[in-house]
């Protein structure tokens, strides 16, 4: 896929949680892949699939009851992220603590602090004051904190979980905007998510289907299927999710035998991918 140095690796990994009967309930089995540097990687899946255990495990949060979590850097420094429950990840009472735990800020000026504290929370679109306590945030405001911090932390891979699950469009925006900055300057992203239009960004699509990895290769291939033939049943499909607007309707075309010289993942592909159709 890509001759990039590997950052992480997972091996045959399988993961049991304990339920509270003191059971074991095998949720992951034989998942192996491999993070290279510079992906952005998107995981999707059906619910209940095992795509927060990949966080977890990412984090350093799930223990594998087998296989092998491979990684040189030590892993606080390797991996940072935002998980579905914005409060679980909280360490201090107020704004100012929570950032106050990450390394950066510490050997700063009193001046200078107060100016990183304001570019954190600005790189998420945040402009909440940082006496505020954390208890009194919305859903949302929590989550672009934790990201604000896990972006401040400048991890090697950037690990999100269902990110923008709790945002209104111009927060989402503002979220994809920090994480597309962050991977610029050379961050791998591991993107959790039910929403089909954050592949956008993608360079790769893990799906996850009842506790194994389904799919793994480039988006195209995701939505369009590997064979090079008219789709009929593609991995999007096979996972459970209708396909966006934009796939069907090239999928569409494709079924009236129009020609199209590249499968479309956005309107502006599509929309070229139509105009060269237009005598
Ligand atoms: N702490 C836990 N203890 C017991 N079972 C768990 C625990 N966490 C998750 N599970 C179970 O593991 C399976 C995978 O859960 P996971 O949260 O990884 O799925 P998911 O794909 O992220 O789901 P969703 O899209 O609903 O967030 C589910 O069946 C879930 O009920």
């Amino acid at each position: 896929m890509t001759n990039r140095e590997i950052l992480a690796s997972l091996e045959k990994a399988s993961v049991i949680y304990r339920t509270e009967s003191g059971e074991g309930r095998q949720v992951w089995s034989d998942v192996s892949m491999d993070i290279h540097q510079g992906e952005w990687i998107v995981v999707v899946g059906p619910n209940g699939s095992g795509k927060s255990t990949l966080a977890s495990v990412l984090l350093g949060l799930s223990p594998l009851s087998d296989g092998q979590f491979v990684h040189k850097q030590n892993q606080h420094r390797l991996t940072r992220g935002v998980l579905q429950i914005p409060d679980a990840q909280f360490i201090g009472d107020t704004v100012q603590e929570e950032l106050d735990y990450l390394p950066n800020g510490q050997n700063l000026s009193t001046e200078a602090r107060k100016e990183w504290y304001i570019e954190t929370l600005s790189a998420v679109g945040l402009t909440i004051p940082i006496e505020r306590t954390l208890n009194t945030l919305s859903g949302g405001q929590k989550q672009l904190l934790n990201l604000a911090a896990a972006l401040a932390a400048q991890p090697k891979i950037l690990v999100l979980d269902e990110p923008t699950a709790m945002l209104d469009p111009a927060a989402r925006n503002e979220v994809r905007q920090a994480v597309r900055e962050a991977h610029k300057q050379g961050t791998t992203i591991v993107w959790i998510t039910h929403r089909l239009e954050e592949l956008a960004d993608a360079t790769r699509v893990v799906g996850f289907g009842e506790g194994r990895i389904s799919f793994d290769g480039e988006p195209r291939a995701f939505f369009y299927g590997e064979g090079g033939e008219l789709p009929v049943m593609t991995p999007c499909m096979e996972l459970g999710f209708d396909p966006p607007f934009v796939v069907k309707t090239a999928i569409g075309l494709l079924q009236q035998g129009c020609q199209l010289d590249l499968l479309p993942l956005d309107m502006e592909e599509l929309a070229k991918a139509v105009a060269t159709l237009c005598p």
